[in-house]
């Protein structure tokens, strides 16, 4: 019998009910064929991962006695189309591997976020045994550099120090550069030789991360996909935002992509899909029974997303200025998290299903109207001696810019479940803090004998759900509570789960899972091209008023709350921002 060892990479979410229903289908036809599989959720070390139809197992068999007599070196591959109802076993000995290349090695995202990623991903034995990493940009530099490059950013977990350096060491021994023009079908010739050199004859599986400004994509994916791809693998391409700028860009950007790739070859990263309580959205609301009944507008009267960043755009001025704030964080980070937080049960959680379901939410939604939107500009200020810069102060901007780098709106959705509720979202750079959170705001307990106690601000004793997504993640529910004694005396409490307090390990970064995802060809966190259709439809028209008006941000200053028309804006429905309490 074949029996697959176990480990942590892989996440639960291989195991669903659909997946293992596919998967024991295939594990009929083994067993025609006299070997057996035994179910196991960790597609990478195993290899054993069900997508999009498509099922694929990688079984390396441990006991001798397995008749694989066809097989060399003990290694089984098989792959079963479904519909097609076809198996082929694949006997080419030799197992894969996969090259990933870093496009724009050199930039900021590559040495900031990718290569770490990367690295965490090895430190934790995640990565398959056989990978490269590829350094791809125009720079010139040689291996030796990229690796001195890419060195200095590389951390080990707080929890997990031993080996450190010796496995930076084994990391860095596995990165390779190769410089190069982004539209040199050439150049992409050169690096497929040098892929193939580390490949050594195994099937080959390369991943491509576009980590370039958005102009380039395109080039880029035309020459990768002519001159690189692999010719017995996958090629699969992560795609960074900005995806386009409004509807009509983005459509262009998805059928130049789809010119060379295939939907299912393109990889489209919304980073906060993989930070860990934005994944755990659906853990809380479907696995217990107390949230699910009440998440409607039954129960809840508000939601709210908020992001806020305490340093301005700094160094990507010439980036934001084309974008602004509603682009930049809006359409795609909050709007994701709206998404997944309303979406109907998905049939599965396989990535079709999940995604159909955030595609209906999206195209429920009314597009965002001019007067639910409220824009800022940061200006300079200065605080305890120290002056900080305005927005246009920065050289790659010009100075009569009228881009948005705050923004408060307001949402909503269509349908029975959310008709009438607001979803309030606020976005801003260069404010008094660094924080990313959902808030669920509930009605108010009807005839509540305890109203006395509140006197008439009900809002104070309304429950609040805060998902702390960053930073310090937290899941707290704000409740009343008897002030202990002999007198009734009500505060606010938090039932709090607070991450730091109750789990020991580093939560891992959010690109590690999202590349993580990629390798192992799990697209439920990248974004569908109809999704994004979806999404900029819901965003287009009010860019586009609020630039042909040329409307006017109101100026804030850098390091403080943001704009007060946000507080009109939640006032007009009847709305607190729940980060401005007094006990937040
Ligand atoms: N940085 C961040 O925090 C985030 C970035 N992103 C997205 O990720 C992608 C990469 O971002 P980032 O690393 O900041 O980008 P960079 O501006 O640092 O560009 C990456 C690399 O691309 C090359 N490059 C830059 N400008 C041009 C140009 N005009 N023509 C050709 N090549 C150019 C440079 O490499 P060389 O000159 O060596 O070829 C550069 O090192 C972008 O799409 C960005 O929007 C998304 C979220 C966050
Ligand atoms: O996509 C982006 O995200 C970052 C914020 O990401 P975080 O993980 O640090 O919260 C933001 O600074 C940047 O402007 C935007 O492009």
């Amino acid at each position: 019998m074949a029996t697959l060892s176990s480990a942590h990479c892989g996440s639960s979410i291989y195991g669903n009910d659909h997946q293992r229903a596919r998967f024991s289908s295939i594990q009929k036809r083994f067993l025609r064929s006299g070997v057996s599989l035994l179910y196991q959720s960790n597609p990478i070390r195993n290899v054993v991962r069900m997508q999009d139809g498509l099922a694929a197992a990688t079984v390396t068999p441990i006991e001798s006695e397995i008749p694989l007599k066809k097989l060399k070196e003990g290694l089984l591959s098989v792959t079963s189309t479904e519909g097609k109802d076809a198996i082929s076993v694949d006997d080419k000995g030799g197992d894969s591997t996969v090259s990933i290349t870093v496009v724009g090695a050199s930039g900021d995202l590559a040495k900031k976020k990718i290569f770490p990623a990367l690295f965490a991903l090895f430190y934790e034995d995640c990565l398959p045994e056989h990978f490269t990493v590829f350094g791809y940009a125009r720079s010139k530099m040689t291996d030796e550099e990229l690796r001195t490059m890419v060195s200095k950013t590389l951390t080990c977990r707080i929890d997990k120090r031993e080996n450190c350096s010796e496995k930076m060491d084994q990391f860095l021994k596995r990165c390779f550069y190769h410089s190069g023009q982004y539209d040199s079908k050439e150049h992409f010739t050169e690096l497929d030789k040098k892929l193939k050199e580390h490949e050594g004859g195994r099937v080959s599986n390369r991943l491509f991360y576009l980590s370039i400004p958005p102009n380039i994509f395109v080039d880029a994916v035309r020459c990768a996909s002519s001159s690189a791809s692999s010719t017995n693998g996958w090629t699969r391409v992560i795609v960074e935002k900005p995806f386009g700028r409004d509807s009509e860009s983005s459509a262009a950007l998805t059928r130049n992509l789809k010119e060379y790739l295939e939907e299912d070859q393109i990889f489209r990263i919304d980073h906060y899909l993989g930070k860990e309580l934005v994944e755990n959205l659906s853990v809380l609301r479907f696995s217990n029974l107390i949230f699910e009944p009440l998440w409607s507008r039954q129960y809840i009267r508000n939601v709210q997303l908020i992001f806020s960043e305490d340093f301005g755009t700094e160094g990507r001025g010439g980036y934001f200025d084309h974008y602004g704030i509603i682009r930049d964080i809006m359409q795609n980070h909050l709007l994701q998290i709206l998404a997944l937080f309303a979406m109907e049960t998905p049939v599965s959680l396989d990535a079709e299903d999940i995604r159909n379901e955030k595609v209906k939410v999206l195209r429920s939604m009314k597009p965002l109207q001019l007067e639910d939107v409220v824009i800022g500009q940061y200006k300079s200020h200065a605080r305890g001696g120290i002056s900080y810069p305005g927005y246009t102060d920065d050289k790659t901007v010009p100075k009569d810019s009228l881009t948005p780098t705050f923004a408060a709106a307001a949402l909503f959705i269509d349908n029975a479940r959310w008709d009438g509720v607001p979803f309030l979202m606020k976005a801003g750079k260069a404010l008094n803090t660094k924080r990313a959170e959902i808030r669920v705001q509930f009605r108010h307990v009807p005839g509540n004998l305890y109203n006395r106690s509140f006197g008439t601000d009900l809002d104070r004793a309304t429950n609040e759900l805060v998902i702390r997504v960053q930073p310090d993640e937290a899941i707290y529910l704000k409740i009343n509570n008897k002030v202990p004694g002999l007198g009734m005396r009500l505060d606010r409490s938090n039932l709090n789960l607070h991450y730091a307090a109750r789990y020991s390990k580093e939560i891992p970064d959010a690109y590690e899972r999202l590349l993580l995802d990629a390798i192992e060809g799990e697209r439920r966190l990248f974004i569908r091209s109809d999704e994004l259709d979806a999404a900029w439809a819901l965003f287009s028209p009010a860019l586009k008023e609020l630039e042909e008006k040329k409307i006017i941000p109101e100026y804030y200053p850098y390091g403080s709350r943001g704009p007060v028309g946000a507080h009109y804006l939640a006032a007009r429905y009847n709305v607190r921002w729940g980060d401005l309490g007094l006990e937040q």
